[in-house]
């Protein structure tokens, strides 16, 4: 199986810094920022035959049909080609909350809700301030007044939800940009070491599966590997490079045989990601049992993981 989309949806109050966040959070940390509410608006702008309909939405303040937003934010993810996302806006309320189960549910991995928390009388400040250059209708004190109704009455209960799944972290976004930038990095933490936990499983998948083509995809162009042969680090970016690897190092690839990662240990850096583990490749009938030792160093960038180095032990045993 491939690699499922990894969300973090980024909720809080309008002007509570959602945009501000995602925008730096992508820069540095490789995500792609999806905003709901600027597809919208770029949908009003482009003359498609909702554009009426969406404005009057925007400007009451009122949450837009889930058809339209999803249907936007699902092709932007596409077209993106990337499979780590910050989604920012949605679910808005239980409409979008209800089309994300029914029409992504099982696309997509949603790994954590990123809360920014903020007073309203700090909010209405920012929004007034943002109206000064944003061009946007809805930045007006009676358009902010309407969008915080409408962000307590039906966003709340969302957030409350995600809430009882254990999925939300919380930080205070009244603070300056800088500390709430630190404490949304650190609020993310755990969730990006479950997004290179499930990358580096699909590799693995993909080298079982002898899918060369899927493995070389998710290395960086520069990317090498070393320590099987013993030799120099070798080149790991085409899938012929990625074929000479397994034939080195054969026993640790058994053809389709099931494996674990034991005693995983992972460091988060900004967007690289240290992990190493014990790589145990159970066989029963199937085939082969090889324990080796593995350190991947990941690297998140365009809106994915990818590696820039994979080092192995010795195959430390095998039988035959
Ligand atoms: N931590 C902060 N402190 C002060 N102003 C901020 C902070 N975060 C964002 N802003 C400003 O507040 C306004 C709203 O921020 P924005 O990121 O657009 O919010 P949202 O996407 O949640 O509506 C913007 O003008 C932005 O520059
Ligand atoms: N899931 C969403 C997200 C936004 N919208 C609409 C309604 C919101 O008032 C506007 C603006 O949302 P946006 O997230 O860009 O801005 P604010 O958080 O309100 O500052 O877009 C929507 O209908 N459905």
């Amino acid at each position: 199986m491939g690699l499922k989309p990894n969300v973090v949806f980024v909720l809080g109050g309008p002007g509570s810094g959602k945009g501000t966040q995602c925008e730096r959070l992508s820069r540095e940390l490789g995500y792609v920022h999806l905003s709901a509410g600027e597809l919208l608006r770029q949908a009003r702008e482009s003359g498609s035959e909702e554009g009426a309909l969406l404005d009057e939405y925007l400007r009451e303040g009122r949450i837009v049909p889930v058809e339209l937003s999803l249907g936007l934010l699902r092709k932007a993810m596409i077209a993106s080609g990337g499979t780590r996302f910050l989604i920012d806006g949605f679910p808005r309320n239980q409409d979008n909350l209800d089309g994300w189960e029914r029409i992504m549910g099982k696309e997509a991995d949603v790994t954590c809700v990123l809360f920014l928390e903020c007073p309203e009388s700090v909010l209405e400040a920012r929004l007034l301030h943002r109206g000064l250059s944003s061009g946007r209708s809805d930045d007006n004190l009676e358009s902010a007044r309407k969008r915080f109704r409408t962000y307590v009455e039906t966003t709340l209960p969302v957030v409350e939800h995600f809430q009882s799944c254990g999925l939300v972290r919380r930080v205070d976004g009244s603070q300056d940009m800088d500390t709430v930038f630190a404490n949304t990095c650190a609020a993310l933490s755990d969730a990006m070491e479950r997004e290179v936990m499930a990358a580096t499983r699909a590799q693995i998948e993909a080298a079982t599966d002898n899918d060369t083509a899927a493995y070389a995809a998710m290395c960086c162009d520069d990317a090498t590997g070393a320590g099987c042969t013993g030799s120099a680090a070798i080149a790991l970016k085409t899938p012929a490079d990625v074929e000479t690897w397994g034939s080195k190092g054969a026993s640790a690839n058994a053809a389709g045989t099931p494996f674990e990662l034991l005693n995983p240990r992972m460091q988060i850096m900004g967007n690289v990601a240290l992990l190493s583990y014990l790589r145990q490749n159970g066989g029963g009938d199937a085939g082969r049992e090889a324990a080796v030792e593995e350190t991947r160093v990941w690297l998140g960038k365009g809106g994915r993981w990818r590696l820039k180095h994979l080092h192995c032990s010795a195959i430390k045993s095998a039988q035959p």
